[in-house]
């Protein structure tokens, strides 16, 4: 299949995507168009491919086969994908022997952000208290709020987020969900990764569904 025609209106526009890791084919003939502003929940048991998927849309993972585009852009155009895309990974990704606050401002400064919202971001997510604590210190579901608020700040037009929800209480669970539908309204693409399909479908009513590497639309 060729390569798609760049779409300026698509944030992601994949074809017949492939991608082999070791022996195993983990994704098989993904197809997929995501136009700007209409997020997608992204659904399948563990194992199923959810992280490679996401990982190959933030060019972290070249497919093995297929075409793609985000944003316009050649998914093989690294450089450019990654001005462009925020990806949130399942354990967020974090520097442990930096603190809270230097993991934010770390990140900002690798946009080229001003790093004076640090503060504003800790507080929004409850963890002012723990600015100064190294992150290998902190629990699982303050790295989760801390990896959010580093999604939330640096606001990437797409956001690719890997079960945002895990870890986290009721309280942080609404957080979430909050710092998400910011992100989403200010024009944020969101791609959300998650085993708690009620939750992300408020955000991201289209879901689609990958089972044995295979996307297909709808549930299971
Ligand atoms: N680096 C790797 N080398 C070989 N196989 C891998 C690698 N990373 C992932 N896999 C395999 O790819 C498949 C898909 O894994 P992936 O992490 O994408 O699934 P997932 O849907 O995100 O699962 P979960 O819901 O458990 O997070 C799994 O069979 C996994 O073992």
């Amino acid at each position: 299949m060729s390569d798609p025609a760049p779409q300026l209106e698509y944030a992601v526009q994949l074809r017949d995507v492939w991608l082999r890791l070791g022996r195993d084919a983990v994704l098989r003939g993904v197809n997929l168009d995501l136009p700007k502003g209409e997020h997608l929940t992204l659904l399948g048991a563990n194992g199923a491919g959810k992280t490679t998927l996401l990982r190959v849309l933030a060019s972290a993972l070249r497919p093995t086969r297929g075409e793609g585009r985000i944003l316009g852009y050649d998914l093989r155009d690294s450089r450019a994908v990654r001005e462009l895309v925020h990806l949130m990974p399942v354990d967020g990704a974090l520097y442990p022997d930096l603190t809270c606050a230097e993991n934010l401002a770390f990140a900002l400064r690798m946009h080229g952000r001003s790093m004076t919202v640090t503060d504003a971001a800790l507080a929004r997510v409850g963890l002012s208290q723990a600015a100064d604590r190294r992150t290998r210190f902190i629990s699982a579901g303050m790295r989760k709020r801390l990896a959010l608020a580093r999604a939330w700040t640096l606001a990437q037009p797409l956001t690719l987020v890997d079960e945002p929800f895990a870890n986290l209480d009721a309280a942080g669970r609404r957080l979430a969900l909050e710092l998400l539908g910011d992100l989403a309204a200010g024009g944020s693409t969101l791609v959300i990764a998650a085993h708690e399909p009620e939750l992300a479908a408020q955000l991201a009513p289209r879901s689609l569904y990958l089972a044995g590497g295979v996307l297909l639309e709808g549930g299971p």
